[in-house]
């Protein structure tokens, strides 16, 4: 059944397509020659590759970046540096508490601070100057510097040299991101008060590093830090940590990272942050009130979430409207209620994840060439980087509870898994959600070493409309982690082998 459901899409989409494309081209054909078929605004995710998209469909497109390199926060202050960190840390976390498990001993193992973080610069600085030369590959058009909407087909660009030019276009794509949020009151410096960024640059290991915020940032840097020695205490709002996982995970998950070291405060909130003296001292009171009490700390990382991005862009000047969180609202097509105006990626209503973004920009770009795009943000796979990791795609048991669908679980601990017994490495699980009558898979979760590689076989199986049967009959190698996906599966419509 869904090999025929892959068959049916497939067609349906490649008769969608053809046509359209002809006539976009004579649309365009009679562009004057300074004018652009599409601007971007903003060189992240969303917009370097909603340029390289349209360039490759064949419009004549521009990007505007103001920080100087491409690759927006993820690149820069974001994906790629958070996981350079993460490998290094846990290298050294393995180099000095595991390592001899498998009978590889040092006499001593140290951390290399500076030469940590000019890896983690190596790494990123490879990757924007890639980015660099894929628009050049690709003739996109790269100006450096701020844009501000004059109209809505002209964009005025205070460059990064110093002067001010003008860049029009026929669509405007508007992808300016999102940007660091603080507490009401609480000023960062990016030294004692960090964001992301600053904890992604700290020059010493602080002894005790305290967390606002138990979600993918906090919990990312946090175990960073833990790995290298912190003191790391995590203070949540919510009852939970990543309130959007799966509860079962994220039972096991909060248990995993407290082996760790790492220490919870939930349902607690912070009323002040008191940075007079040589450490900052947290006031501290539970989140429905009550007694206050004080934590202190040498440096404090706020990471309890991230703002659209959209100052001084003059939206308010071409009458872009924004939502309550400062979010563009947009329809199926993208397109905000100025006509040729655009908008992709944190920008924009939706998960604030890079590979998310990067489907806006595509879909954005082909509707633009008068093609057909498709972004299903129910399908969007989440991944924590810690370690292990956890991932995950479409709905958690508490949500499928929720719609009152009857389902049925299907369970497989990564302990029982040979590969993960072989490397030693063998915390966590796969869990597949599916509908009862039809064993259509709902939502898979998974919490294992390597699980942001793993997701993608459920990412695949939701996407076509599998069922758990259909992974389960599906041929996986031996010995690897994906067979724990596949027992799993096995487990969800009748029984495991292995356990
Ligand atoms: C620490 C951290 C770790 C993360 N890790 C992950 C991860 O592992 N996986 C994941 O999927 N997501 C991760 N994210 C989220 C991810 O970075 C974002 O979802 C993604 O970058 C959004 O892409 P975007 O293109 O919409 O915006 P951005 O990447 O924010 O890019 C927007 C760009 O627009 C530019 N810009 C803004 N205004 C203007 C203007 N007026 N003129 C010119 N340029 C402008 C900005 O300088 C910026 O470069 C992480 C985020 C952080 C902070
Ligand atoms: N691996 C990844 O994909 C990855 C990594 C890092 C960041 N990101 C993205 O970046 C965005 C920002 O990350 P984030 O971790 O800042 O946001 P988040 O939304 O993931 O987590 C914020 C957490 O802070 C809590 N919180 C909010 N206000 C609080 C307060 N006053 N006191 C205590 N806790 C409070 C929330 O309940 C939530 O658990 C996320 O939307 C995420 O999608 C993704």
């Amino acid at each position: 059944m869904a090999m025929a459901s892959i068959a049916r899409r497939k067609m349906t989409l490649i008769s969608r397509c053809s046509g359209s494309l002809t006539s976009f081209s004579r649309t365009f054909a009679s562009s004057s020659s300074d004018e652009n078929d599409v601007v971007v605004i903003g060189g992240g995710p969303g917009g370097y590759v909603a340029a390289i998209k349209a360039a490759q469909l064949g419009l004549k497109t521009t990007c505007i970046e103001k920080r100087g390199t491409l690759g927006g926060t993820c690149l820069n202050v974001g994906c790629i540096p958070s996981k350079a960190l993460l490998h290094s840390s846990h290298m050294y976390h393995e180099a000095k508490h595991t390592f001899a498990n498998h009978g590889v001993k040092f006499s001593s193992v140290e951390v290399d601070l500076p030469a940590m973080m000019a890896q983690k610069d190596k790494a990123v600085s490879g990757l924007t100057k890639g980015v660099e030369g894929l628009f050049k590959k690709n003739k996109v058009n790269y100006v450096k510097g701020y844009g501000k909407f004059i109209s809505p087909s002209e964009i005025s660009v205070d460059t990064i040299e110093g002067g001010n030019i003008v860049v029009k276009g026929k669509h405007i794509i508007i992808a300016t991101g999102s940007d660091i949020k603080s507490l009401p009151g609480v000023t960062i410096d990016e030294k004692r008060i960090v964001s992301s960024t600053g904890a992604l640059a700290l020059s010493e290991i602080p002894k005790k590093l305290v967390v606002i915020g138990g979600g993918y940032i906090g919990l990312e840097m946090g175990s960073v830090w833990a790995r290298l020695g912190s003191e790391v205490t995590v203070v949540e709002f919510a009852p939970d940590i990543v309130p959007t996982m799966d509860g079962e995970v994220r039972k096991q998950f909060k248990r995993t990272l407290e082996k760790q070291k790492m220490k919870f405060m939930l349902t607690t909130k912070v009323v002040s942050v008191d940075t007079s003296s040589d450490g900052v001292k947290l006031t501290l009171e539970p989140a429905a009130g009550g007694d206050q009490s004080i934590l202190e700390a040498d440096v404090v990382l706020i990471s309890a979430g991230r703002t659209p991005f959209t100052s001084e862009l003059g939206l308010d000047k071409i009458g872009v409207e924004t939502d309550k969180m400062g979010r563009i609202p947009v329809n199926e097509r993208f397109a905000t209620n100025v006509p040729g105006v655009y908008a992709i990626g944190d920008v924009i209503p939706g998960p604030m994840l890079a590979h998310k973004a990067e489907e806006d920009g595509v879909a954005c770009a082909e509707f633009l060439a008068g093609k057909v795009g498709h972004v299903d943000y129910d399908l969007v796979p989440g991944v924590v980087y810690t370690h292990p990791e956890v991932a995950s795609v479409g709905k958690t048991e508490e949500q499928v509870k929720a719609l009152g669908i009857e389902y049925r679980v299907g369970k497989f601990p990564m302990l029982a898994n040979s590969r993960a017994k072989t490397i030693n490495d063998a915390e966590g699980l796969v869990k597949i959600i599916a509908e009862k009558e039809t064993d259509k898979i709902l939502g898979v979760h998974i919490m294992a070493p390597n699980a942001g590689e793993l997701i993608h076989e459920a990412v695949l199986a939701l996407q076509y409309g599998a069922s758990s049967e259909d992974i389960a009959r599906t041929c996986h190698a031996h010995p690897t982690m994906a067979e724990a996906v596949k027992e799993a599966a096995m487990a969800t419509y009748d029984k495991a082998i292995h356990i």
